[in-house]
């Protein structure tokens, strides 16, 4: 894996505040990570080390092998970022915002055009930003941010403002950059959305990375239930689960339906018994743990051992 960006013990303090303390970790290329945590939770804070727009107060910050606060930060160029709240210049239009932003990152003015296509703009291209509707003004932000192909891009809560059907545009052309080779770094607050989307979660609270891995990775350090929802064709008044040294709680969920959380390595022996001894199911489904779920149970671990 190529590593692009190291934070190794990085702490960044205001006054007597520390937004971020003592945070490692690294990021790779072809990397899609969603940074999560509360309001207040250093999310920003890290992007904006990762920028070079504020300096550690301790540790260290790479940025493809540089420093990104260093005045000759060659990689600058290499950076995408896309902020929380965008503002353009409402008198200009789509088109010549996004040249603009290309002759200041030395990308030439003809590569604008494929990416106002590429986040659904052309039609749009020639008026002006002040007419743009939400949404359109995040897409620009979108294509400002992708201009000369950066090897990281730094996302500040991306979809905010992006109906279902844009969100979707949205990570398909993420999902894009990553398979091409690019860290995509995206702080959020939507972990719904997230869960099939990304990679790798980072989970920050009070400026500390309180879990860090695959959603896989989490499921199985958090040790969470799994949970079992058997629906039976005839009021029955619970799935008949005898023969197994397990003791299941279920649940009356609906008329025929009953859920029960039991244990990733009981799941199987669960389902088995389950199946064996009902010939009247009509439907088994099997939720693993999650996004939010996992969330809540580091946020809690974590608090508790404070
Ligand atoms: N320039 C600053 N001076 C003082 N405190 C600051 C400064 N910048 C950030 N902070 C504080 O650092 C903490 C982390 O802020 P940050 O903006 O990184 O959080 P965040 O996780 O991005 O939050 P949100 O989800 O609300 O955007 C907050 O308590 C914030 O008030």
């Amino acid at each position: 894996m190529t590593e692009t960006v190291k934070l190794a013990g990085v702490t960044k303090t205001y006054g007597t505040f520390n937004a971020i303390s003592d945070a490692s970790y690294v990021l790779n290329a072809g990397e899609n990570i969603a940074l999560v945590g509360h309001n207040g939770a250093g999310k920003t804070t890290m992007i904006k080390l990762m920028l070079g727009l504020i300096r550690p107060t301790h540790g260290k910050v790479l940025v493809l092998g540089e420093d990104p606060a260093a005045g000759q930060f060659a990689a600058r160029r290499k950076l995408g970022y896309l902020p929380e709240h965008v503002s353009f210049n409402m008198a200009l239009t789509g088109r010549e915002t996004l040249s603009f932003y290309a002759k200041l990152k030395s990308v030439p003015v003809k590569e604008t055009a494929a990416l106002l296509d590429h986040v659904g703009l052309s039609h749009a291209a020639d008026r002006r930003v002040g007419t743009y509707s939400k949404g359109m003004r995040q897409r620009l932000g979108l294509a400002q941010a992708l201009l000369g192909k950066p090897a990281v891009l730094l996302l500040d809560e991306p979809t905010t403002g992006l109906d279902p059907a844009l969100r979707k545009n949205f990570y398909d052309l993420l999902e894009v950059m990553r398979a091409e080779g690019t860290t995509i770094l995206m702080s959020s607050h939507a972990l719904t959305e997230l869960e099939n989307r990304v990679g790798r979660v980072i989970i920050a609270n009070r400026g500390k990375v309180i879990a860090d891995g695959s959603l896989d990775d989490l499921r199985h350090i958090a040790r969470l239930p799994v949970r079992i929802r058997v629906s039976l064709a005839e009021g029955e008044t619970a799935p008949h689960s005898t023969g197994q040294s397990l003791r299941i709680g279920w649940r009356k969920t609906g008329f025929a339906s009953f859920e029960a959380d039991v244990s990733a390595e009981d799941k199987m022996q669960v389902l088995n018994s389950v199946i064996a001894q009902n010939h009247n199911i009509t439907d088994i489904d099997v939720m693993a743990p999650t996004l939010d779920e996992l969330y809540a149970h580091f946020l809690t671990v974590k608090e508790a051992a404070e």
